[in-house]
């Protein structure tokens, strides 16, 4: 495994943030890579389960697996897009390069959800528990807006806040890995990148390893 040399923190509970992770030139090759994924998987607006409430944010995925929800059958990972029925594009290779520099996991991952955030977007604290290997990380990449992330060890309790701008890498593992975290705002000019829209990958990996 090759090991990420720049910057990085990592705060108390194990999140571990590495600033600027991408630079300019790597942040323009991976919004080519995810407006591509976009023309073969079109954005969807998914829907919280029971209620059908739509998100606030739009998704769409790269992988074997994608993230989807719906009122009818709820939070779960599937192998093919919600709209057109056909299996995801390939997850972008700076993506996976991310995922080998930062993941700490011997494992390739297996889905790569795609938000994007409109300026009034935003995500409810929640943890990402849907994920049958819980060892493995989730790898985040941003890109465009900067937002205001919030994470902490319950969903009620105190959070701590941090700001994500447009090439910044965060890792959730360890006793990270089920902390509640979310996107509590979208901060304006902040980015030439994307004219004010914010986009997020994390890659996870969903399904255990065989061993
Ligand atoms: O947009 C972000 O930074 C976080 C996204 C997230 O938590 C998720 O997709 O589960
Ligand atoms: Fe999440």
């Amino acid at each position: 495994m090759t090991l990420f040399k720049g910057a990085r923190e990592t705060f108390a509970d194990g999140l571990i943030y590495a600033p600027g992770y991408l630079d300019i030139r790597e942040q323009d090759a991976l919004l080519a890579a995810v407006e591509a994924a976009i023309e073969v998987a079109p954005l969807f607006q998914p829907r919280m389960p029971r209620t059908g409430t739509p998100f606030s944010v739009k998704m769409t995925n790269c992988g074997a697996l994608g993230w989807v929800s719906d009122q009818e059958r709820g939070y779960r990972y599937q192998a093919e897009h919600p709209e057109t029925g056909r299996s995801w594009p390939a997850i972008p290779v700076l993506a996976l390069r991310a995922w080998e520099e930062l993941g700490d996991y011997p494992h390739a991952p297996e889905a790569c959800l795609i938000n994007v955030y409109g300026p009034e977007a935003r995500m409810g604290l929640h943890q990402d528990r849907g994920e049958a290997d819980l060892t493995a990380p989730v790898v985040s990449l941003s890109l465009g807006a900067s937002c205001i992330f919030r994470w902490g060890p319950t969903r009620s309790g105190k959070t701590q806040s941090l700001e994500l701008a447009s090439g910044d890498a965060l890792v959730l593992a360890g006793p990270a890995r089920l902390a509640y975290h979310g996107v509590a705002r979208i901060l304006a000019a902040t980015s030439a990148l994307l004219d004010g829209d914010r986009i997020n990958l994390t890659l996870r990996r969903v399904t255990k390893p065989k061993r």
